[in-house]
């Protein structure tokens, strides 16, 4: 390769490592970007269809200066007079945070801010739960005088005394509430507004080294970006990170467990029914050697750790290795700490 040639290459090497690395560090802080292909699972993925195909709750989690939580008496029959959290499912068009703020108002009589979704659960695409920790921001109690089919009456609780609920879910999720606002441990996370079609987890899938170095699994594509799934409704929405390394590494797959730290960020609007339901599940997932393995013998034995990521057997992905120092100890502690939204598969 002529000099031209060969600094050509650098520049185009120096001008690809920095758009990889600013996508990372745009993720990495919960800013979101366009999800522009989906290299992963289109085919056996419909659009997200609100109501139709997918199901989205919003639930709130809201404090008062006693640590009382707000709660709500139920109308509905199945769980008449019995007490949940401010919840409910997204109506069509809605961005999630709509979404709470209706809850809100119409089981608890408040109008509330979002600080920080605390909890993302899910149950595949069909079914996904966003829990938010919020603060009042006006509007009153609402109380047995105003009762309607949206509640009986909303309560502050002080989570001792003895109270009939509707499913005992809800005190993981306030004691989550409880435990971030005393200790805030991932960044706030709060939805971006920006459109998806699908249901789909775009991973940030790291692979740490001996010595910190760190590598982030790419696709080539026209321009190296990071893999992007569908999910598939016989799986967790998680799963996608599984998808993408059986395809890029099939024979070591087996050797690794592929884990879904959290969730750095969240994209979401809509605001075009059947075109923009779906969400972007922007993701920190690690890909972490089973160095326990079973001799000849069947016997365990423990591998030294190999330093380097497995070999990648399918020529659409490339492993990058982050040399941007800052943007490594950035990954290097997200990793190590789990600093980010938690997301649990109820599968
Ligand atoms: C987790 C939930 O219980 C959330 C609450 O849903 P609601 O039944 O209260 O729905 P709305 O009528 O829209 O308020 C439902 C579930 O999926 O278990
Ligand atoms: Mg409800």
């Amino acid at each position: 390769m002529t000099n031209t040639g060969e600094r050509e290459a650098d520049i185009e090497m120096t001008s690809e490592r920095r758009l990889v690395e600013e996508q990372v560090e745009r993720l990495l802080s919960g800013q979101g970007s366009e999800v522009s292909l989906c290299d992963v699972g289109m085919e056996q993925s419909k659009p997200a269809a609100l109501r139709k195909n997918i199901t989205y709750i919003v639930c709130a989690v809201i404090f008062n200066e006693k640590e009382e939580v707000l709660m709500v008496q139920e109308a509905k029959q199945d769980c008449y007079k019995q007490w949940y959290l401010p919840a409910g499912r997204v109506e069509v068009g809605e961005s999630l945070e709509e979404a709470l703020r209706r809850e809100v108002k119409e089981e608890a009589g408040f109008d509330c801010e979002p600080i920080t979704m605390l909890l993302i659960q899910e149950q595949g695409p069909q079914w996904i739960r966003f829990i938010f920790l919020a603060r009042i921001s006006g509007g009153s109690l609402k109380s047995l005088a105003a009762a309607d089919q949206e509640s009986l009456q909303a309560a502050w609780w002080d989570r001792q005394s003895p109270l009939p609920l509707r499913g005992r879910d809800i005190l993981r999720l306030i004691e989550n509430g409880l435990k971030y606002r005393r200790n805030p441990w991932h960044p706030v996370t709060l939805p971006v507004d920006l459109s998806c079609r699908h249901v789909v987890q775009r991973m940030i899938l790291v692979f740490v080294g001996a010595e910190d170095q760190i590598w982030i699994l790419l696709v080539r594509g026209p321009t190296p970006h990071l893999p992007t799934a569908a999910a598939v409704k016989t799986h967790a929405v998680t799963w996608a990170a599984n998808m993408v390394v059986q395809e890029a590494l099939p024979s070591s797959y087996y050797d690794h467990d592929v884990t879904t730290l959290g969730v750095c960020g969240l994209q979401h609007n809509g605001r075009q029914h059947g075109r923009t339901d779906g969400v972007c599940l922007n993701t920190l997932v690690a890909l972490v050697p089973d160095r326990v393995q079973r001799d000849e013998d069947g016997l365990k034995v423990e591998l030294p750790p190999t330093g380097r990521p497995p070999p990648i057997e399918n020529p659409r992905y490339v492993w990058f290795e982050v040399q941007n120092l800052d943007l490594r100890e950035k990954l290097l502690e997200k990793t190590r700490n789990t600093s980010v939204l938690p997301i649990h598969s109820l599968y």
